[in-house]
Formats: C-alpha cells, structure tokens, sequence
C-alpha cells in the first residue's frame, strides 16, 4: 500500500492554497531545471498536500516558460501519487458558461515550443495517452464539487495552445465546430508529464470567458479574466478543501494503469541505455530502472 500525497498545481489566479495547515515552503532540485517555485507542504484534514504554483508568485512566468518538467519531476520527488491542475480557460460551448468547473477527459495538444517528454535519445519510451485523466480522481473531484454546490460538466475536451496571445477568430471558429469544449495554454505537456512519471492526473479547467467565437461576447481580454478567476479561485478552494477531506489516504490502484504506465513503455534495451538520462530519471522511472 503506497500513501496517498495529493498534488495541487494553481493556474491563473492560484498563487497560494489558504487552508494549508502546517504549510511550509521547499526547494527541491530537479536535473530537469528550475520549477516554478518551492513546493508548499502541508496537510488538509490530515491528507498530505503538495502545492505549486505554475506561473510562481506575481504570475511571473508565461505558459512557453514554465519548464513543466521540472515541476513534474520536483512533484514526483515530493511523493505525489495524485495531481489536480486548476486551470482558467475558455469555453466554446454556450453550456459552459464563465464561472463553470469542466471535469476534463480529452486533451488535444497544439504546443510547439516546450520540453514534451522525460524520455529521449539512450532511454526511450512510448506511455499511452488513449486516456489521459485518472477517472478515480475524477469521480473524486466530481463528488467533491457536488456535496460543495459547485457547478461543474462531468466531461469535456480542452485544447493546449501555446500563445501567449489568445486565438484569433478563425481558429476559435474551428476548435468550436470541432467540437472542442475549452481552450487553455499550459495542460499539454503536463498531462503528458504526469503520465510518464507515473502519477495520475486531472483537470478542473475553470471557465473564465467565452474566447472570442460568442457573437454576444466581446473579445477576451486579460482585465475580464482576472474578474471571473477571483470568484472561480474561492470555489476552488473549497472544491480542495472537500477533495482532501474525503480523499482515501491510501492510493488506489488506478484502474486505467496511470500509475504503472512505464510498465508497457520502455523500449530501448538495457545496454543501449544513456547512462548520464538514467540518473536524471531517477525519481520519474526510478520504480522501474532500480528494479
Ligand atoms: C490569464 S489568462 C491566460 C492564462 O490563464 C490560463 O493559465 P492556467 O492554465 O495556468 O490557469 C491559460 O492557460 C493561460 O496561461
Ligand atoms: N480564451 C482563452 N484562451 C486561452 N487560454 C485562456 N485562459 C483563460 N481564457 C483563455
């Protein structure tokens, strides 16, 4: 039986998780680079906690800038076996108005400028991304919101653009008629991220604005979405204050195989193994290349 340790990443808006009991900061190095802050430990109702915040404090850093492995890699390091990302995104669909929490299950990844793998030339893996958030933890999140009177879509796609700007009217055109639910910059790679670590992942992706496809809303504009994310950030609080309150202590095996995804992933043989990329991946892979 393994502990459960949650994990918290905080988007746009969620600098910091009041309610953190005992929270203290940590510096934990990475071989994969600077994360974007110290942890914050701490537990909630007894559970273990891990928070990091994704842009660090003061929104310092764009999504193109936040090296996404080395948050993975330090969170891995912490001990955490379950990871929520809060995330503020936009909605294209009419029913996912500002102020709603979509229980994401589909990613689709439209970065091109970032780090998108642990694994590479002398260590090569192939992980499954068929499904790419923890339905446990779903279900979790999901019961949570409901016994908290939050209003949240129990499914929906989110695309990853890489920005900064927001996207232009043709392209918030297609994602919509593509049947895309909301768009946001920062999920993809860290739900890849996560998944190569071993460490199960969802999404509460926080409807913010309507993009700019919405015939009877403006453009979005930076100064609307900061309005929608000071309410949004209170609800998310208290959607983790609940998740942590009634979350197993132990964690449960993922029935989808998120935390034992290097299982069937590993290609490179043993002896043709860099050995200089398998000490880096010593705490993501270390359950296997120890073994
Ligand atoms: C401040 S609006 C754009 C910004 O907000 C979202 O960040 P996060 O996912 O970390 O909440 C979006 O992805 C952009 O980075
Ligand atoms: N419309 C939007 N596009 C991309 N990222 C966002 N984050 C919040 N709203 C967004």
């Amino acid at each position: 039986m393994t502990r459960a340790v949650l994990g918290i990443i905080g988007g746009s808006g969620i600098y910091d998780l009041p309610g953190l009991e005992g929270a203290r900061e940590e510096v934990i190095g990475s071989p994969w680079g600077e994360p974007s802050a110290p942890v914050r430990r701490g537990t909630i109702a007894g559970l273990p906690i891990v928070f990091l915040p994704r842009h660090d404090k003061g929104h310092r850093l764009s999504p193109s800038d936040i090296n996404y492995r080395a948050n993975i890699d330090v969170l891995k390091r912490a001990g955490v076996t379950d990871l929520v990302s809060l995330s503020a995104c936009g909605s294209f669909k009419e029913e996912m108005p500002p102020g709603t929490f979509v229980l994401i299950d589909q990613f689709v990844d439209r970065t091109h400028k970032r780090e998108s793998s642990f694994f590479g030339k002398g260590c090569v893996a192939h992980v499954s991304m068929a499904h790419p958030v923890s339905p446990r933890l779903r279900i979790h999140l999901a019961a949570a919101a409901e016994a908290e009177g939050i209003a949240i879509a129990r499914g929906g796609t989110y695309v990853c653009m890489e920005g900064p700007q927001f996207s232009t009217l043709a392209e918030s055109m297609t994602y919509k008629t593509l049947g895309y639910s909301v768009i946001g910059m920062t999920n993809m790679p860290e739900a890849k991220l996560a998944r190569e670590a071993e460490i199960c992942y969802a999404t509460v992706a926080m409807v913010t604005d309507f993009d700019c496809w919405h015939p009877d809303h403006d453009a979005v504009t930076v100064q609307d979405i900061i309005r929608v994310l000071t309410s949004n950030a209170d609800k998310a609080k208290s959607l983790v204050a609940r998740l942590a309150k009634d979350f197993p202590r132990e964690h449960e095996p993922c029935p989808i195989g998120s935390d034992r995804a290097l299982d069937t992933a590993l290609i490179t043989a043993p002896e043709a193994r860099d050995p200089e990329l398998l000490r880096k991946l010593d705490a993501v892979a270390g359950r296997l290349l120890r073994a």
